[in-house]
């Protein structure tokens, strides 16, 4: 059988049984990544998504390994609500995640709920947080994060970046608004790709059949319209693909074997 060669920063799937394995490998990995960057700079910064993404977290609760005071982390995207709402990406996140774990509360960088009603402030004053968190320790032009943990919805979308949206073409900010989002609910703030492609390691988790479809057209003929075709890390960046058989079902792009 031919080799496939792939360039060197090339997407690397993995692609598990089912979810459950998913979430124990996906464990394991991101305990390597902290690990690395505490050895490294003494933190780890990590920014995650809503969704589907926060209960594949759990294979981190009660882990004697994760190391939750050293843990600075962010939200790829937030849905503009109040923290405790059922739409809220923090409040997900607190349920699956935080909420079973010691992490220390001021480590968790959540949108500021007195700016609510003024989406350019919101969006400022999360990037200014980032700010406070990277711009003196990398003095890279973007924040560059340890780990991003990345959804895909249905549509291809990604973050709060949806098909055909202007944002998809932002080049400067770090953090910007959508009041026009056309899953519910429509404002939002939401990383660019600037910093999400600047990550040392960027991972989509995707899991189940709902989500084969849109996985073909990212990875094996990527189309450029799917927001989530255009996440490309910045070399050395890394991006890897998380997903079980049903999600990888119509997919030919190759496999790796799973390993840390
Ligand atoms: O609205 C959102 O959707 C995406 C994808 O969600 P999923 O449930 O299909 O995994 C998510 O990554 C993003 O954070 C969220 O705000």
């Amino acid at each position: 059988m031919a080799t496939v060669h792939q360039p060197p920063n090339a997407p690397i799937l993995v692609s598990f049984p089912d979810a459950d394995a998913l979430v124990v490998s996906l464990s394991a990995f991101l305990v390597k990544a902290q690990k690395d960057s505490i050895d490294k700079k003494g933190r780890f910064t990590i920014a995650l998504s809503g969704g589907s993404l926060p209960k594949m977290l759990r294979g981190l609760i009660g882990n004697p390994a994760v190391k939750w005071n050293k843990w600075q982390v962010f939200y790829v995207d937030e849905r503009v609500v109040s923290l405790d709402h059922p739409d809220s990406n923090h409040r997900a996140c607190m349920e699956h995640l935080f909420s079973k774990v010691s992490i220390p509360e001021g480590n968790i960088h959540h949108i500021d709920t007195s700016l609510l009603d003024d989406l350019e402030e919101l969006s400022d004053a999360y990037e200014k947080d980032l700010i406070r968190e990277f711009a003196q320790k990398d003095s890279a032009r973007f924040p560059v994060f340890d780990v991003i943990l990345l959804g895909m919805g249905p549509d291809g979308h990604t973050a709060s970046l949806f098909p055909g949206h202007e944002l998809l073409l932002e080049e400067d900010r770090w953090v910007a608004y959508v009041n026009d989002s056309p899953k519910p609910p429509p404002k939002r703030i939401t990383f660019t790709y600037p910093v999400i492609n600047h990550a040392a390691r960027i991972v989509f988790v995707a899991a189940g059949k709902e989500k084969a479809t849109t996985l073909r057209s990212v990875l094996d003929v990527p189309e450029e319209g799917l927001p989530s075709a255009r996440v490309k890390p910045v070399y050395p960046g890394q991006l890897y693909w998380f997903v079980d058989d049903a999600a990888a079902a119509n997919v030919a792009y190759p496999r790796t074997p799973f390993k840390l």
